[in-house]
């Protein structure tokens, strides 16, 4: 007689595999940060891989730009595979030492590999799920739910990822900085669950070890995947699985990777109380509360104020928008004269428009404001939707059109004489006080505006904390609850995905 059903005894096999492959790769998370695995859909995947390499090794960066643009997102686009419209936000970036596209799913090959590497991440999240003493889909279940509702973005994202040796890029030691040829390689954590990897290239990724700092390289076989873990599963596991700081060394003959992040949808809640009530023990105390996807991602970004794949020149999430991959402005016409909008910080602000010619460097932008204001050019500080670092001889013109959004200049002046002011102090890492007397009803920016001139500080590189939490330069500091006699506390900057 003919039977469907699999032996008991090849069941209990199959069974004892499971668990030893999960504790295997358990093992490998805790004591590399990585693990190393053969795709499962390899044929589909590699073909990915080879295409965009080839494509984004030789088409013409106007190409690209079409690319990205027919990928913008319009309510006329036809459902994608997954029932929905295409994930994450879309673009293309292109930095000194990358280009990155999000992949669209109206493109059958990639939506193939999207799916094929969404499967082999989710059955990671199981197996992870269970070598932990979790239920079996508890981590799973916090993916989107497939097919995707219409009109629905899906949390996961493909990235393409191109990575190219620029000069000064070559053998630097680079660390949570980043000069602009090494721009989009930086050290960071990811802000999902998991990252799947699969690249042209046995080499260019590297984990940091948690036990000693040293970097290892990972090195795949023609066939495997990389994967790590996200900042969203270290909290979903309560600390037990840590999120693996990573970074990419740009190869000379160039590297092409898919890059899959398996994210949390912003209405699932993690509970990590919940996921782990079968092994309470190992839950520290910071991670009872229950968050949400969306609340996963706030605090991310709150922590993460830079992102290794957004476009950027010297920026810093000033306004709380970065994290977000920006096309590169284009189509601008040439201009006869600039006008640049100047923010006096006094109390109420007062804005000035500046019209300078064409050709005019930050430097004169500078001395204009300074001469109409009298506020020196060390208390001046660039804004475009970002801080702006960038030496003042930089064309303010090429400047506009590179960040595609306008200029805004913040001059702070001194308080006069009869104004009352409050007394806040600075702490930096090495336990240097600065004290700064701001007019009352000062917002943060007065407050970086000021330390930059004072100290080694630069909002692209630094953020102020106060009682654990990123001071936000647009509302003033008494709305934040900081008032005269406060210290706030001078952290570098974490890069995140
Ligand atoms: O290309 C890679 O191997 C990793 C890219 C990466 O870390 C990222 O985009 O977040
Ligand atoms: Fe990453």
């Amino acid at each position: 007689m003919a039977h469907g059903g699999q032996a008991l005894s090849d069941r209990l096999v199959e069974g004892s595999q499971q668990r030893a492959l999960a504790e295997s790769a358990l093992n490998c998370l805790e004591t590399d940060g990585f693990i190393r695995l053969p795709l499962e859909d390899v044929r589909t995947v590699a073909a990915a891989v080879r295409a965009w390499d080839a494509w984004l090794a030789s088409a013409p960066a106007e190409a690209k730009l079409r690319h990205a643009r027919a990928a913008a997102p319009t309510p006329q686009r036809a459902p994608t595979p997954l029932g929905g419209p295409p994930p994450g936000g879309r673009g293309y970036v292109s930095l000194p030492a990358k280009e990155l596209f999000e992949v669209v799913l109206d493109d059958q090959l990639a939506a193939r590999a999207l799916l094929a590497l969404h499967s082999q991440g989710a059955s990671m999240l199981s197996m992870l799920s269970r070598a932990l003493g979790m239920q079996p889909h508890g981590l799973s279940a916090l993916l989107d739910e497939l097919p995707l509702a219409p009109n629905r973005d899906g949390s996961s994202v493909l990235h393409v990822c191109r990575y190219t040796q620029s000069g000064a890029a070559a053998g630097s030691s680079r660390g949570g900085g980043g000069s602009a040829a090494t721009q989009g390689t930086e050290a960071h954590q990811d802000r999902g669950l998991l990252t799947v990897v699969a690249a042209s290239e046995g080499e260019g990724l590297e984990v940091q070890s948690r036990h000693d700092g040293s970097w290892r390289r990972v090195v795949l076989w023609p066939g495997e995947a990389a994967m790590f873990c996200g900042l969203s599963l270290e909290w979903a596991t309560g600390g037990m699985l840590k999120a693996a700081v990573h970074r990419v060394v740009p190869l000379a003959p160039g590297r092409t990777s898919l890059c899959y992040k398996l994210r949390v949808r912003p209405d699932a809640v993690v509970d990590p109380p919940a996921l782990l009530q079968y092994s309470p023990g190992h839950l520290r105390p910071s991670y009872q509360a229950p968050k949400t996807g969306a609340q996963l991602m706030e605090m991310f970004a709150a922590s993460h104020p830079l992102s290794v794949n957004a476009q950027a020149l010297g920026s810093g999430g000033g306004d709380g928008s970065s994290g977000r991959a920006e096309g590169e402005a284009t189509g601008h016409a040439q201009v006869e004269t600039l006008r640049l909008d100047v923010v006096v910080l006094t109390n109420p602000q007062h804005k000035l428009s500046l019209q300078l010619p064409a050709g005019s460097a930050l430097l004169d932008a500078k001395r204009a404001v300074a001469s109409a204001t009298d506020v020196p050019l060390r208390r001046q500080l660039l804004f475009s939707g970002s801080w702006v670092s960038l030496p003042d001889d930089t064309p303010l013109a090429h400047l506009e059109r590179r960040l595609g959004r306008p200029l805004k200049l913040y001059a702070a002046p001194s308080p006069g004489p009869q104004e009352p002011t409050m007394r806040i102090n600075c702490m930096g890492f090495d336990g240097a006080k600065i004290e700064f007397d701001l007019r009352v009803g000062a917002t943060g920016i007065e407050l970086m505006v000021l330390l930059q001139a004072r100290a080694c500080y630069h909002p692209t590189k630094q953020m102020l904390i106060f009682d654990g939490e990123r001071v936000h330069p647009m509302p003033p500091l008494a709305e934040l609850g900081i008032g005269d006699g406060d210290s706030l506390d001078i952290l570098d900057k974490q890069y995140g995905d």
